[in-house]
């Protein structure tokens, strides 16, 4: 199924974790591995069909269990650490999820490289945009190991690449995060123009004074973004 140093570099990764959520656990291969190096794992998988051999899984695993839902829907009291191949069709609605609701401590994903090169982007790259900004005002984000399609079965037609997540200190609210993530949506939809003329179609108080108002919006750094999204949106809330 999966590149067997994949999933040793994602179950490495979590040594040390007490508890760790794993979206779209599929077929437990990554599951298993993970309960080797952490104290529990609670695998999070979306189709049924998987869910008798997940269980199989689970019963041979003390610090296994399995949950039949969609982790776009499902609140948990707390999440320490986050690991897994994600599916990439769910990559934005779950890092918005990540950063707004489970905010783990410590998380290792495996993404398609483009979606990496994205989170990790500086200002002022072609990468760099709504989901760099978004990511890394809560987290620091490292790259790790690229894997051409034949590390899958079956094969998708993308490179993928490991991100890995640290909790920053500083980290954005979960409230906060939400403001800029309303405000990107403008601002970023016209990320090549000048940041003066993007706010004023932005914010209803788009004159306000700021420092950065001939630079382009893709070249605004994510504090920058940070402290013009809360004198946008911030007051009147
Ligand atoms: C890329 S596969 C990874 C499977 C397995 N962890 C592995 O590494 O071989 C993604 C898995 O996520 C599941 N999935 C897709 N969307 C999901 C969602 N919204 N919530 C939970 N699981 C989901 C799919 O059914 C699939 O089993």
């Amino acid at each position: 199924m999966v590149d067997p140093r994949l999933v040793l570099e994602i179950a490495r990764n979590m040594r040390g974790c007490n508890y760790v959520v794993e979206p779209g656990a599929g077929l437990g291969v990554v599951t298993s591995r993970l309960s080797d190096n952490a104290g529990y794992v609670l695998g999070v998988e979306v189709d049924a069909r998987f869910i008798p051999l997940l269980g199989e899984v689970a019963r041979e695993h003390k610090n296994i269990d399995v949950v039949y839902g969609d982790i776009l829907e499902l609140f948990f009291e707390r999440v320490e650490c986050m690991a897994g191949n994600l599916p990439y069709s769910i990559t934005g609605p779950f890092f918005s999820r990540l950063v707004k609701v489970f905010r783990p401590k410590s998380a290792i994903f495996t993404v398609q490289r483009e979606v990496a090169s994205r989170l990790a982007a500086k200002p002022g790259t072609s990468s760099y945009g709504r989901l760099t900004v978004l990511v890394q005002l809560v987290y620091e984000v490292k790259l790790g190991n690229v894997y051409p399609p034949s590390s899958f079965y079956p094969p998708p037609e993308v490179y993928s690449q490991t991100v890995n997540l640290r909790l920053r200190e500083d980290a954005v609210s979960p409230s906060e995060i939400e403001i800029v993530e309303e405000f990107t949506r403008c601002l970023f939809s016209q990320r090549n123009k000048r940041v003066a003329k993007v706010l004023r179609s932005c914010c209803e108080n788009g004159d306000f004074v700021n420092d950065v108002g001939e630079r382009r919006v893709y070249e605004l750094s994510p504090s920058e973004v940070y402290s013009l999204a809360l004198k946008c949106f911030g007051s009147s809330r």
